[in-house]
């Protein structure tokens, strides 16, 4: 299990005092609180403040998030931050959009598939559910369901029968159903890419949710065979899973937490 960040903070101080730390994150449930609608979802004034200072005290400070790029850039709005969206998918590069190349043929799948699922009797008569069309990924929200449990079964039953599934990948999380291309890419594989890429010797990463658990693991493995030193936190509420929490070395209650550990590593 993970330990409490706060009682271990001297852990840290080598992250802390390294500019060349590199820090990353995901948006939901980590840096901006969990709302009803994920049209509403918002970061604070104070959180945009600290993100930016992050991004003057360290080299390399990001997102990974399951939104796509477009979406998580409007939403925060801070410059200098590396943005990588739709699980890994995408990412902003100089203000541009960037995708994996073999994703591309997946964009009129993937819409289709969007469409048909939207077109089901089954679902979309359900009051308050929520249909996310991401582009790259596309995510059926049921928070806002009367009865969320049996909506989710209901729409795994809908994706599970679905023609061509074999291509995308189903994930779960935080209330949500998501579907994206089956090629390997996922929030480890890029953090990878991103730590190599960038010779990244520390790293800090936060998540809240399931996909968030390809980053921990990866980190983890690293970390195993020398190639990274760096710390996956979580952030914890009632709604995240145990085996969320097992992955990561560290945990945080909330987003506030995560304010307050930023914070921290601005000190100095
Ligand atoms: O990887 P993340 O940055 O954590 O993105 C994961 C999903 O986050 C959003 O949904 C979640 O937040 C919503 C707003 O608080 C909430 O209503 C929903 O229940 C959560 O699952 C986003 O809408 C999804 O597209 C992301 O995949």
């Amino acid at each position: 299990m993970p330990k409490y960040l706060f009682d271990y903070l001297n852990e840290f101080e080598d992250f802390r005092e390294d500019e060349k730390t590199a820090i990353i994150t995901d948006i939901d449930g980590t840096i901006s609180k969990i709302v009803l609608d994920p049209y509403e979802a918002t970061i604070t004034q104070i959180m945009r403040a600290t993100l930016e200072k992050l991004v003057d005290k360290f080299q390399l400070v990001g997102i990974i998030t399951g939104r796509n790029v477009k979406n998580a850039k409007e939403m925060l709005e801070v410059g200098g931050l590396l943005y990588i969206g739709s699980h890994g998918l995408e990412y902003l590069k100089d203000d541009e959009i960037h995708i994996e190349g073999e994703v591309e043929e997946y964009l009129p799948l993937i819409q289709k598939i969007a469409q048909n699922i939207q077109a089901e009797e089954e679902l979309c008569n359900i009051k308050n559910i929520l249909f996310q069309e991401k582009g790259l990924c596309f995510t059926v929200h049921y928070r806002k369901c009367e009865d969320p449990q049996g909506t989710h079964r209901k729409i795994l039953d809908v994706i599970n029968g679905l023609e061509g599934l074999e291509r995308f990948k189903v994930t779960e999380g935080r209330k949500v159903v998501e579907i994206r291309p089956k090629i390997g890419h996922d929030k480890g594989t890029i953090l990878e890419k991103l730590i190599f890429e960038n010779d990244v010797e520390k790293i800090i990463y936060l998540g809240d949710d399931v996909t968030d658990v390809d980053a921990f693991n990866k980190l983890n493995e690293l970390k195993e065979n020398g190639k990274v030193n760096g710390a996956g936190i979580v952030v914890v509420s009632e709604e995240v899973p145990e085996f969320v929490k097992e992955n990561a070395s560290f945990y945080v209650n909330g987003v506030d937490e995560v304010q307050k550990f930023f914070n921290w590593l601005l000190e100095n």
